[in-house]
């Protein structure tokens, strides 16, 4: 079986990585630090025994990065059972990727998109009637909080390091709603959830003021998992036998948990994913079948 972890090289995709080789699979994990990828396989390889694991370069910040990396992975000619979509920044100063996105939303959002929508046709070849490919994708409890300004995703008219980063977790959400969606009509092997891993000690929180960083460095040990804790959900999500065939959830410790209110809005999800697809310059069903009007929500 073959994953990909996004970020895969530090943090809660680092133990992703880890856990996933652990369990025999052959993993790429996708970097956008080649020098800390290797080191993380040389690591990952040293503590499995698994040597099937790898980097590749993915700057989720440049829409031709992740075109080309998916060239160089289907240039491998191997398939693909497990994407995990973890890699992203939070509450970075106001920028833009390279191709004009404000950070939060292109590299946590729109490269994951582009990157899932690439891999479809392998991960349909991969997945089986009782063994689905599966999508998995990170969010976090942030997104309650988020707002998505349709009329706005670029944040210019205000922008907050924190809104910024709570719309990049909605949109995730909303994204992985969506896709199920079409997933499910098109009667493809592949299922789609999203991940809510904690409140993890990573480097995620370098941009915090040094009030929250003392507050971390002093409490960490009590209130924040371990990237290894952390990443225990994400495997569940990629492997457990119980999610077969299981999509559309939202997961938090383990288990399936509801998403905020405004991530079940059938009208929003839709209108989000054809807005991304014109951003991206795909075409709108990108071989999927055209999509119903139907919401997800769980029962
Ligand atoms: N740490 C937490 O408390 C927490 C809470 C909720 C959700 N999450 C989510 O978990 C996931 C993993 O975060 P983490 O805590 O391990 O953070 P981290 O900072 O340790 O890891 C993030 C990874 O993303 C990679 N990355 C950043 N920009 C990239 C780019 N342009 N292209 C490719 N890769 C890029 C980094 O190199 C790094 O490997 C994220 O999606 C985050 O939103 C984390």
């Amino acid at each position: 079986k073959v994953a990909i972890v996004t970020g895969g090289a530090k943090g809660i995709g680092y133990e992703t990585a880890k856990q996933l080789s652990r369990l025999g699979m052959r993993v790429i994990i996708a970097v956008n630090d080649e020098r800390s990828g290797q080191e993380s396989v040389k690591r990952i390889v040293q503590e499995t025994g698994n040597q099937k694991v790898e980097c590749m370069g993915l700057d989720l910040a440049s829409l031709r990065s992740v075109r080309q990396f998916v060239q160089r992975f289907k240039a491998k000619n191997l398939p693909l059972h497990v994407l995990v979509n973890n890699a992203a920044v939070m509450l970075v100063p106001q920028s833009s990727t390279e191709d004009g996105f404000e950070e939060h939303f292109g590299v946590n959002y729109l490269g994951h998109f582009l990157l899932t929508y690439l891999l479809l046709d392998i991960l349909r070849q991969s997945g089986k009637e009782d063994c689905n490919a599966r999508v998995v994708t990170l969010s976090s409890t942030t997104h309650y909080v988020g707002e998505l300004n349709l009329n706005d995703l670029q944040s210019r008219s205000c922008y907050s390091p924190h809104g910024a980063y709570a719309q990049s977790k909605l949109a995730l959400v909303l994204f992985t709603y969506q896709l199920q969606q079409h997933l499910t009509a098109e009667r493809s092997h592949i299922t789609a959830n999203a991940v809510d891993p904690g409140i993890v000690n990573t480097d995620l929180y370098r941009h915090t003021n040094w009030l929250f960083k003392l507050c971390k460095w002093l409490s960490a040990w009590l209130l924040f998992k371990t990237p290894a804790q952390g990443a225990t959900t994400v495997v569940h999500a990629a492997l457990a036998p119980e999610l077969e065939g299981v999509g559309s959830c939202y997961l938090a410790n383990g288990q399936k948990t509801n998403s905020s209110d405004v991530s079940y809005d059938a009208e929003l999800q839709s209108q989000l994913w054809t807005l991304s697809c014109k951003l991206l310059s795909i075409p709108g069903t990108g071989g999927l079948t055209s999509q119903t009007s139907e919401s997800i929500h769980p029962t």
